[in-house]
């Protein structure tokens, strides 16, 4: 039994079936990827598990609770968090201003818009941010103005954002996107020790293989709305069925 479970899923949007019949189960504490053509339906399946979509059929059980119908909110709170694709930061607030948010929000249930009124006196909560910058290698650019970061800082700000709520499934949603190389391997880098030293289960709709093979333990390829395949990364690797539908002779 995974942590997520996800049965017979089918969503439509009019006239198009986006996804149909889609299984899928996330081992608790593997890094799991979901890949496929555009089209295939990976951020409407992304969404139907963090609360923005409600599927028309089937079931999606985190940790033995059904998330459907509950608020995203909700969802967040059971354990769920969902890094963007693009950067989902407080642009005019400092990178020590962002990290304080989640911490405020994960001490008292919700952020309510004051809290910054007396932020000193918020010690534990400046602490919790303080430590995780330091745990993300960001508290050098604590001061920093936060729009003024590369892409990859921000995607590191946002990342830390996330863990500090303590989440125990981490959905990323293209985390490399538009990103240079050099950002993208401080990314995978970054990923790679959050999986090795938390106790965590990490999602991820990634195209670049790159970053696919660098990270993955486990591979599901979306075709058309449903799983066509679901496997190790070398199986996929090999597998003439996902080269043909879209890995192509590159991968
Ligand atoms: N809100 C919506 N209303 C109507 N059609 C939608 C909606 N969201 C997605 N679709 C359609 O559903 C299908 C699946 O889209 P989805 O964005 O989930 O695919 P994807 O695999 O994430 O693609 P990409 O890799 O390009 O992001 C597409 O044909 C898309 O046009």
């Amino acid at each position: 039994m995974g942590i997520l479970e996800v049965k017979n899923v089918g969503k439509r949007f009019g006239g198009l079936q986006a996804l149909s019949e889609v299984n899928l189960s996330i081992k608790e504490n593997s890094v799991h990827a979901i890949i496929g053509p555009n089209g295939a339906g990976k951020s409407t399946l992304l969404n139907c598990l963090v609360g923005k979509l409600i599927p028309d059929t089937g079931s999606v059980m985190f940790d033995g609770r059904s998330v459907l119908g509950r608020a995203p909110f909700e969802i967040n709170q059971m354990g769920i968090s969902r890094v963007f694709q693009t950067p989902e930061i407080f642009g005019d607030l400092s990178v020590l201003e962002n990290m304080m948010i989640p911490c405020f929000a994960k001490r008292d249930g919700a952020f309510e818009m004051n809290a910054f009124s007396d932020v000193m006196s918020q010690k534990d909560v400046l602490e919790k941010a303080e430590h995780m910058l330091e745990e993300m290698n960001m508290a050098d650019k604590r001061h920093m103005h936060s729009a003024s970061l590369s892409r990859g800082d921000k995607r590191r700000l946002e990342i830390g954002m996330c863990l500090s709520q303590e989440p125990r499934l981490l959905l990323l949603d293209e985390p490399t996107a538009g990103m240079a190389r050099a950002d993208t391997n401080n990314t995978i880098d970054l990923l790679k020790q959050i999986a090795a030293d938390r106790d965590i289960t990490i999602a991820i709709i990634e195209h670049d293989m790159h970053v696919v093979f660098s990270l993955a333990n486990r591979i599901t390829v979306l075709a058309q709305g449903t799983p066509l395949v679901e496997d190790d990364p070398e199986n996929i690797r090999g597998n003439p069925k996902v080269r043909e539908a879209y890995l192509g002779e590159s991968a």
